[in-house]
């Protein structure tokens, strides 16, 4: 289908950008299999415009400096100095070796010139010139080789230093922070990860290559000047190869070939339902639901369906954009091979008209055009990676500046507390006119909260779903700072105080805890990462929270992972297939030869998972006698738990009233707000009553409502 242009489309925006000085912009859309096919036109673009190059040149020189800098930290990585200085001693010897190459092949066939001519030949000149031949080809040889032994460890190195800037990039970065679009794009890129080779990796390799090309260009040109001397007509020749060359390169230089911005838009409703029980059959996440639903039978219905009414339009949308990005070869391609053979049939034409003036024997003809080719190849290969340094560079700019990416959430100054003991016994907590709205959103989530709890006291928030409970312990853990009023804590403004000192001050279970990817030992002692190798601490803390019964059946006990991160790899063969011998392939004794159990990751129940949560909580806060810990967070810490565990917990978190403050957010009524200084009942982003258990009921309100329906249950 032919494309045709968008009437109107965005027509303001246009306008606006041809103000500023942008080319005019057109938009057209296409068909394309089922998918509708936006692209930008430049309409009145020049064909070769400086303004892009010099935007790319500056952006380059803007680079040079983080380039300065790279090399400066490569060198500094232990052992990188020594492997560097051999990758760029071959990287410069495979530049220069070809001339050489060419040279030896010069001389050769200028012996076997005078060979013919004379019938003589100079023995020594021919064993200088085979052993010259030999001592390139076996350079060649181990040059590549060492470069490709000293490569591996050389980018292991820079791999790993780079992984720690990037590890350390990544953890520095808080909530709000790492929750921005642009920051995750920013940390995907340098994220990037060629095959191995990090973004530094090669940067360094194409800086080198480019020294090394521009190395071989002065030294092929050295050469053919050299091959050239004494040759009547060869500079003719050497012209007319390259221009011949030059016009079929030029047309695939990058700066006649537009950069080409689109967006493709699947518009086919069976298409995304059929990817849909695709997505539904192959993902873990959906097993659980879509066997117990009973789905497979009518998945596949559904599939069938679908797929029918796609018919022979289902492709993927990579498959179509092959077709975008690598059109079929234009009609003048057709005259490449053509034009190559200029130089030739130009020489023909002369050797016709005057035979006498042919002084180049072919042997030369074709030393001279193969050392041309080389030549205008080698400045393609240069005009090619200069045309991509731009973007290299950036990324080599881009991971410097992630390290400098500014938190939202500043940091205090005031250490907290002056003297531990000061938070021993708990610390006081106050909300004063606390409004706050999550980022990017126009809805306040509390609305001018203010509540007072003292040192050592339990309090309860109770409240509807998405009244703001959790929020309130968002905002004490600094996860987010509030828009209006002030969070005091023993008396300082928490924004105030170091951020290390506060979260040190505070032990948080939210209500969607984690389970990390590591093992549960680990799971538990992050909790308290100043205890971590402490294996008893570790196991009182699993005690305390009831963890260590469920953990005590798993066959790995504390170093079980429940979701590994490196999975299992197994061979690309598939399980049934038949090999040559007629053996039917079947992974089972190698499974038992490694001891893998048919399911590779542990599951545990939505409590016991609570339980480890809780363990993690306890492992700093309860566990420890001398606790650096002032103040409790739980968010709805027992809804997973079975009545008995609820029991347990909450008992032995009432025996620290007294010695931590708690803040607690829960649905459940009883267990703990029978006992709590006090309760706050939250509705719509606001705090509608307050007050201990006996002045609520007493007030009659949402609060004891919500009590009475509880109670009634258990009538
Ligand atoms: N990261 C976020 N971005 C935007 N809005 C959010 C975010 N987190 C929560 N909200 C919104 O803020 C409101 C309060 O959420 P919050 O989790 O504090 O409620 P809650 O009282 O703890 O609810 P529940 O009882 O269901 O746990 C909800 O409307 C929720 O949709």
């Amino acid at each position: 289908m032919e494309p045709d242009s968008i009437a109107g489309l965005d027509s303001k925006l246009l306008d606006s950008k041809q103000a500023t000085g942008q080319p005019k912009l057109e938009i057209k859309q296409s068909r394309i299999g089922l998918w509708d096919f936006f692209e930008e036109i430049e309409v009145d673009r020049a064909r070769f415009a400086l303004a892009p190059l010099l935007q790319k040149l500056h952006e380059v020189a803007e680079c040079l400096p983080y380039l300065a800098r790279m090399f400066k930290d490569v060198l500094s990585v232990p052992g990188c100095a020594g492997l560097m200085m051999i990758y760029v001693a071959t990287q410069l010897g495979e530049a220069i070796v070809p001339a050489f190459s060419i040279w030896f092949q010069g001389q050769f066939l200028s012996i076997t010139q005078a060979a013919i001519e004379t019938r003589t030949v100079d023995k020594e000149r021919l064993f200088f010139i085979a052993t010259g031949q030999l001592a390139c080809t076996v350079a060649e040889f181990f040059l590549a080789r060492i470069q490709r032994k000293v490569s591996t460890p050389l980018n292991g190195r820079i791999r790993r230093w780079w992984a720690l800037h990037c590890f350390h990039a990544h953890a520095r970065l808080d909530h709000p922070t790492f929750m921005k679009s642009d920051v995750k794009r920013q940390l995907n890129e340098i994220a990037d990860n060629y095959w191995g080779q990090s973004v530094i990796w090669c940067t360094l390799d194409l800086v080198f290559g480019l020294v090394s090309i521009f190395m071989k260009l002065v030294a092929q040109a050295l050469v053919l000047v050299q091959v050239l001397r004494g040759q009547r007509d060869g500079p003719l020749l050497v012209i007319l190869t390259l221009a011949s060359e030059g016009i079929v390169h030029a047309a695939r230089l990058p700066f006649f070939q537009p950069v080409r911005v689109w967006l493709a838009k699947n518009v086919n409703a069976d298409y995304t339902r059929m990817r849909g029980w695709k997505d539904v059959i192959t993902y873990n996440g959906y097993r659980k639901e879509f066997v117990a639903g009973n789905l497979a039978e009518h998945a596949t219905s559904e599939y069938k369906k679908a797929a029918a009414r796609v018919g022979d339009d289902d492709s993927e949308w990579n498959e179509l954009e092959f077709d975008i990005l690598w059109p079929l070869p234009s009609i003048w391609s057709v005259f490449n091979q053509p034009l190559l053979q200029l130089p030739q049939f130009a020489f023909i034409l002369r050797a016709a008209q005057s035979p006498t003036s042919i002084p180049l024997s072919l042997a030369s003809l074709s030393l001279v055009q193969d050392a041309a080719r080389e030549f205008a190849w080698s400045f393609r290969v240069i005009v090619n990676s200069t045309w991509n340094i731009e973007s290299r560079l950036t990324s080599v700019k881009r991971m410097y500046e992630v390290v400098e990416i500014v938190n939202e959430i500043p940091d205090g100054k005031v250490p907290f507390p002056e003297e531990a003991s000061q938070i021993r016994h708990g610390v006081a907590l106050e909300f004063r006119n606390v409004s706050f709205k999550y980022p990017g959103t126009d809805r306040y989530t509390l609305r001018d909260i203010s509540f007072s709890v003292g040192p050592g006291q339990l309090c309860v928030i109770v409240g509807a779903n998405g009244s703001g409970k959790s929020t309130i312990l968002k905002l004490v853990t600094r996860l987010y700072d509030p828009d209006e009023g002030v969070i005091l804590l023993g008396g300082h403004d928490i924004r105030t105080l170091k951020l290390h000192d506060l979260r040190q001050a505070l032990s948080v279970l939210f209500q969607d805890y984690t389970i990390f990817p590591l093992s549960i030992r680990d799971n538990i002692a992050m909790g308290d990462p100043s205890s971590s190798d402490d294996d008893d601490r570790i196991l009182r803390a699993a005690k305390l929270a009831g963890a260590d019964t469920v953990v005590d059946k798993l066959p790995e006990g504390y170093n079980t992972y429940l979701e590994p991160s490196v999975s299992i790899q197994y061979s690309g063969v598939r399980e049934g297939q038949t090999t040559f011998t007629g053996r039917k392939v079947d992974y089972k004794p190698l499974k038992e030869a490694a001891g893998i159990k048919p399911s590779e990751s542990t599951e545990l129940s939505g409590g016991q998972m609570q339980r480890l949560a809780v363990a993690r909580t306890f492992m700093r806060s309860v566990v420890q006698e001398d606790s650096t810990v002032g103040l409790l967070l739980f968010d709805e810490p027992s809804a997973a738990l079975d009545p008995a565990a609820e029991h347990d917990l909450f008992e032995r978190l009432r025996n620290l009233r007294g010695n931590k403050t708690m803040l607690f957010s829960s649905h459940r009524f009883g267990n703990l707000t029978k006992h709590a200084d006090l309760i706050m009942y939250m509705d719509d982003s606001g705090i509608r009553e307050s007050g201990t258990h006996d002045e609520l009921l007493k007030a009659d309100g949402e609060y004891a409502k919500l009590w009475k329906l509880q109670a009634a249950a258990f009538v």
